[in-house]
């Protein structure tokens, strides 16, 4: 119960709500538990009749009335019943909600690292699956426990009042059905943890094939992918099988339990009857009625045991997340201001999970307002420098400044909201073309969308949509180009207006003509912004006023386009390569 101690925070905050549950449930019992005692008393009515002691008349009235109160009490029982539930499952919900809310709030502070260290199914399983299972304890498992314990507390005194001999031997059958039900949901958890994992198996190798059908109908492996989904299904179906083969376990139990509790208090209550121990042949038939009842809540002891036992294990995954600090923090509550003079001094970087050297004590400054062209090799350390300017990761040595202030000293904030990123993969969002460009700002106009699709150059092929700017774009932006989707992903920062813009390779995807176009755009737009364009093409870097070319995270030249070219190194061989290649075109 350790872990689950982090939801007391959430009960603590919905106490009101769960007493008032916890008032009806009680109430609910002791409402419903006047059908036994009246069920007693129209036998004891009957018995009277029968014997002759009492009239006709009052034969008929008693038994009406005996009849009006168990009907009144069931009613009223049964919507005490509806509002226990609506008191007690709706604070499991909004339980559910707040600790949905607070893991996602913590994967948004979490940095990169913890997104390569965990694979997204495992983030998605503790944020569903996992909270799931919590909520079935917040919600259904303190319903049961407590329904079952103001149940049992009201009966046993009823019974204990009506017969103290006959509920012990009728209570004895009871706590061996509470064992065997808490080794069943034990043994049914097992198994349907097993059929959850294949279950899953089955959707991750489907959604593979779906996502990769293009690939799949190009190598002509579809009845390999066939024999291959038939096989995990059988597996499946056979784990299923084994679930069933358990579940089905569990209502023979619970009636050869209550059967043999109803025999039980036939029997000896027959002989009491007979001994006179007990005055009426009523009393056997409320004993059966109040064991009938005590058998579900009882059962349920088992079942909530196994389900505290899942969400204890649940919360324990989703306490280790909520603990992890997030490696990159912001230290600084107050503003900076950032101009955009950026400065590396001797960087040195590491990427903790694969050891990678990417970044070799690399030394360079920009001043705000200038253009950095970075070239280099496949690998070579480029989109390392970025990352590094968006502060995505602390560095190991070395400094790197901006505005003269360490970017560990700057509010994180800022740092970020003055950065417009255009990525490697340009990822869009499912949603139409002009909300994805407005994601870098949310209170651009209409008409500022316009001109950042027009200096992105991507305008003109958007009208031709049926929708235009409205056209929605499916999984990762599949109805677009690759090329299209970058330039959609570069309009993204443009509309930011930001003191800083990292281009990443970002123009792979654009002929050369198209790329021409952009850069004279970007030229217009990033007057008094510091520009960052990395690139593999001469092309994007000529007009730079600076360029830096990395090799195995160090950097091997650096100036400017027209000494570059006349220094024997890789920026000449790519530029004579380039030309060549233009000029066969
Ligand atoms: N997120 C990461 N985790 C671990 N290692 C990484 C990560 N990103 C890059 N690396 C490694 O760091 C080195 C530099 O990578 P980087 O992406 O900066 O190169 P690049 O010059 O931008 O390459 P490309 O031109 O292919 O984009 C590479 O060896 C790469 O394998």
């Amino acid at each position: 119960m350790k872990e689950l101690q982090h939801l007391n925070k959430y009960f603590l905050k919905y106490k009101i709500q769960l007493l008032v549950g916890t008032l009806i449930t009680i109430a609910a019992r002791i409402f419903l538990l006047f059908t036994p005692r009246y069920v007693k008393e129209i036998f004891v009515v009957i018995e009277k009749h029968t014997k002759g002691l009492i009239t006709q008349d009052a034969f008929e009235s008693e038994l009406a009335e005996a009849i009006l109160y168990i009907i009144g009490a069931a009613l009223i029982g049964g919507i005490l019943t509806f509002f226990m539930r609506q008191a007690i499952i709706n604070v499991s919900r909004y339980i559910e909600f707040d600790l949905k809310n607070e893991i996602y709030e913590q994967y948004q502070k979490l940095s990169l690292n913890f997104y390569k260290k965990n694979r997204t199914g495992d983030l998605m399983n503790r944020i569903t699956e996992d909270v799931g299972r919590v909520r079935m304890y917040a919600g259904p498992a303190l319903m049961y426990s407590i329904n079952t314990l103001a149940l049992f507390v009201i009966v046993i005194i009823y019974m204990v009042n009506a017969s103290p001999k006959l509920t012990l031997y009728t209570i004895v059958p009871l706590p061996i059905l509470s064992v065997i039900i808490y080794k069943l949901s034990k043994e049914i958890h097992k198994r349907s943890t097993i059929v959850q994992e294949y279950l899953s198996k089955l959707s991750t190798f489907t959604q593979e094939s779906f996502s990769g059908i293009s690939v799949i109908k190009a190598y002509g492996i579809e009845p390999q992918t066939s024999v291959n989904f038939k096989s995990l299904a059988a597996e499946s179906k056979a784990k299923q099988i084994s679930l069933v083969k358990v579940q089905a376990w569990f209502f023979p139990m619970m009636i050869l339990l209550i059967g043999t509790s109803n025999l039980l208090v036939i029997y000896i209550g027959g002989m009491q009857y007979i001994n006179g121990e007990i005055e009426s042949i009523g009393t056997i038939a409320e004993f059966i009625i109040y064991v009938n009842m005590l058998t579900w809540p009882v059962a349920t002891v088992g079942w909530v045991t196994s389900i505290i036992q899942q969400a204890e294990a649940s919360q324990k995954r989703i306490n280790e997340f909520l603990k992890i600090e997030p490696e990159i923090k912001n230290t600084i509550n107050s503003h900076t201001k950032i101009t955009g003079d950026i400065s590396f001094n001797k960087v040195s970087f590491t990427y903790d999970d694969t050891n990678i050297r990417a970044l070799n004590d690399v030394s360079f400054h920009i001043k705000a307002g200038e253009t950095l062209a970075i070239l280099g090799k496949t690998g070579s350390g480029k989109s390392t420098i970025l990352d590094l300017i968006g502060r995505l990761y602390d560095i190991d040595k070395g400094t790197i400044t901006i505005n003269d202030t360490k970017i560990d000293q700057l509010n994180l904030t800022d740092l970020r909201d003055s950065i417009g990123y255009v990525p490697q993969d340009a990822f869009l969002f499912s949603d139409t073309i002009k909300t994805n460009i407005k994601f870098g700002n949310h209170d651009a106009t209409d008409d500022d969308v316009i001109e950042a699709a027009k200096n992105a150059q991507v305008h003109k092929n958007i009208i031709k949509f049926n929708k235009g700017y409205e056209t929605k774009l499916g999984e990762r932006g599949i109805t677009l180009s690759g090329g299209q989707k970058q330039r959609v992903s570069i309009a993204r920062a443009i509309i930011k207006s930001p003191k800083i813009l990292l281009f990443d390779d970002c123009l792979s995807a654009v002929d050369t003509e198209t790329e021409e176009k952009i850069l004279k755009n970007l030229d217009k737009i990033s007057k008094g912004k510091t520009t960052i364009i990395v690139s593999h093409r001469v092309s994007s870097a000529k007009n730079a006023d600076k360029i830096i070319v990395l090799d195995n995270g160090q950097i091997v030249q650096e100036g400017i386009h027209d000494t570059l070219i006349n220094i024997d190194g890789y920026y000449k061989h790519l530029y004579i390569k380039q030309l060549s290649e233009t000029t066969t075109k």
